[in-house]
C-alpha cells in the first residue's frame, strides 16, 4: 500500500466532538479518562497524567485554555533538544528585507523536490510581530509529496492554522485524527504535538502561524445569537494514540528556530483527553456568509471566520476572513469590492475558482499582499464591468478565496522577494482606469 492509500485508509469516517471553544473529553480506551480529578495519585490504566496551558494560569476563566492529558509516556521524558536546519521556515522579526510599500502578488509555489515532507516543505512568505513576545503573525505556504515520516511538529511560538488549497491532509495529533479538505480549515493550537500525511500524491496551501492570543469566535453584536461560522461546525478529534516504540524525531520551533530530538517512542500516545486547549477542523462552506440586503459593500469584517485579538480591543493580531459563495443584491451599488486603503495589511490566498475584485492574474494557490494603506482594489477589467452591469441578483459562487488581515504590516523575507513567483508587473492591473470626470 502506497502511504498515500494508507493515509486515506486511515483518514475514512473518523468520529468527532462538535463545538469550538467547548470542554470536550474523549477516551480511547474505556476507563482512561479519570472521573472528578485532574490528577489522581495513579492514573488510571497506569498512564501518566499531564497538563498542557494555551493560556496563562490565571487568564480570565473566558479566554482560560487548558486541556489535560492521560498518556503512555509523560512528554518529560525526552533526551535534549538541539539546532536543526530552519530550512525555508523563517519567524519575525523580518529584517533581512527593506519594508516595502508596493502592492505585491505571487503566483503557486513549484512542486517541491521529491521526499519533501510537510515540515520541510514550510517556506515563509514574511510576518510581523516576534514570538518571543507572543505578538502579530506569520505567513507559510506548504508543499509537500511524503508523509512525516517517524517524525512529529510542535510549535511554541505560535498556533497555527492550516489551509489546503491543492489535496487533503490527514494530520495525526496528540488529541486524535483530523481530516483536512481543499475548503476546510485545520486549527493546531500552540504547542501540540502533530504528524501530516498528504492524501494526494503532491498537496499545497497556506498557513496562518499566530504568535499572539489564540483565535477564537468573532462577538456577533447586533448581528445576534447566530450566524458567521456556528461554534457547533468547528471538530475536535477523538482520542486515539500510537503505542510505537522506536526512534521518533520530535522538531519543536521556538523563539523562531527548529530544534530536533529523537525520542525512543511516539509521542502521539495520548490514549485519554479533556480540556479546551484543542485542534479543530472546520468546513468553510458551512460559513454563514451574511451581507447586504439594500445598498453598498459592507467592510469585509463581517466575512471573519476567526479573530486572533491583540491588547487593543477591535484591533485584531490576525483575522482569519473567508470570501464564500453568496448572493449579491444591493442597489445602486459598486457590488465587488471597493477601491481602499487600509491601516491593517492584507494577505489574501485563493483555493478554488476567481476572486469578484480580480479578472485574472490572482490564481488559486498565488497570493497578494496590500500592505497598511497600500491603495488597491477592482482591477481595471472588473471595474468596467461592475461599473455598468445590470443590477439583478448575482450569485457569486465560483470560487473560494481568504485573508489573512492584520494590524501590523507585513514585512516581508528576502526569499518572498526574490521568489520566482514574485508577479513583476502587477501594478499594471490598474493601469488604464480612464479618466472620466466631466465637470
Ligand atoms: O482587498 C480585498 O480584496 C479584500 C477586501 C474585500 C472587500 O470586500 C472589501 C475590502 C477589502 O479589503
Ligand atoms: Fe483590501
Amino acid at each position: 500500500m502506497s502511504s498515500v492509500e494508507r493515509a486515506r485508509k486511515a483518514a475514512q469516517e473518523l468520529d468527532h466532538l462538535s463545538g469550538f471553544g467547548n470542554e470536550h473529553s474523549s477516551e480511547a480506551v474505556p476507563g482512561a479518562l479519570p472521573l472528578g480529578r485532574n490528577s489522581p495519585q495513579r492514573a488510571p490504566l497506569g498512564l501518566y497524567a499531564e497538563q498542557v496551558s494555551g493560556s496563562a494560569f490565571t487568564e480570565p476563566r473566558a479566554h482560560n485554555r487548558r486541556s489535560w492529558l492521560y498518556r503512555v509516556r509523560p512528554s518529560a521524558a525526552h533526551p535534549r533538544f538541539v539546532r536543526t536546519d530552519n530550512g525555508a521556515l523563517a519567524s519575525a522579526p523580518f529584517t533581512d528585507a527593506v519594508p516595502d510599500p508596493n502592492r505585491l502578488r505571487w503566483n503557486p509555489p513549484p512542486a517541491p523536490p521529491p521526499g519533501t515532507d510537510f515540515l520541510s516543505g514550510l517556506w515563509t512568505l514574511g510576518g510581523n510581530g516576534d514570538p518571543t513576545q507572543r505578538t502579530g503573525m506569520a505567513i507559510h505556504l506548504y508543499t509537500a509529496n511524503v508523509p512525516m515520516a517517524d517524525r512529529v511538529f510542535s510549535d511554541a511560538d505560535g498556533e497555527l492554522l492550516i489551509v489546503p488549497q491543492q489535496g487533503g491532509l490527514l494530520l495525526r495529533t496528540e488529541f486524535g485524527l483530523l481530516r483536512v479538505e481543499p475548503g476546510s480549515v485545520a486549527l493546531l493550537p500552540r504547542g501540540v504535538r502533530f504528524r501530516v500525511e498528504p492524501l494526494e500524491a503532491d498537496v499545497r496551501g497556506y498557513v496562518c502561524e499566530n504568535y499572539g492570543r489564540p483565535f477564537q469566535l468573532p462577538d456577533l453584536g447586533p448581528i445576534g445569537a447566530n450566524g458567521l461560522a456556528n461554534a457547533r461546525d468547528f471538530l475536535a478529534p477523538v482520542a486515539a494514540y500510537e503505542e510505537a516504540e522506536g526512534p521518533v524525531e520530535v522538531v519543536n520551533k521556538y523563539c523562531g528556530n527548529l530544534w530536533s530530538a529523537t525520542y525512543d517512542h511516539s509521542p502521539l500516545d495520548v490514549v485519554a483527553w479533556h480540556g479546551n486547549h484543542l485542534p479543530y477542523v472546520y468546513d468553510l462552506h458551512r460559513f454563514n456568509v451574511l451581507g447586504s440586503i439594500s445598498y453598498d459593500h459592507p467592510d469585509p469584517s463581517l466575512f471573519t471566520v476567526l479573530t486572533a485579538p491583540s491588547d487593543t480591543p477591535g484591533l485584531a493580531g490576525v483575522d482569519f476572513v473567508v470570501f464564500a459563495p453568496r448572493w449579491l443584491v444591493g442597489e445602486d451599488t459598486f457590488r465587488p469590492p471597493y477601491f481602499h486603503r487600509n491601516v491593517m495589511s492584507e494577505y489574501m490566498g485563493l483555493i478554488e475558482g476567481a476572486y469578484d475584485a480580480k479578472a485574472e492574474g490572482f490564481v488559486p494557490g498565488g497570493g497578494s499582499l496590500h500592505n497598511m494603506m497600500s491603495a488597491h482594489g477592482p482591477d481595471r477589467d472588473t471595474f468596467e464591468r461592475a461599473s455598468t452591469a445590470e443590477l439583478v441578483p448575482q450569485k457569486v459562487d465560483d470560487g473560494l478565496a481568504f485573508m489573512f488581515e492584520t494590524r501590523w504590516p507585513v514585512l516581508t523575507s528576502t526569499q518572498a522577494m526574490n521568489s520566482e513567483c514574485l508577479q513583476r508587473g502587477y501594478d499594471e492591473v490598474w493601469q488604464g482606469l480612464e479618466r472620466h470626470f466631466r465637470s
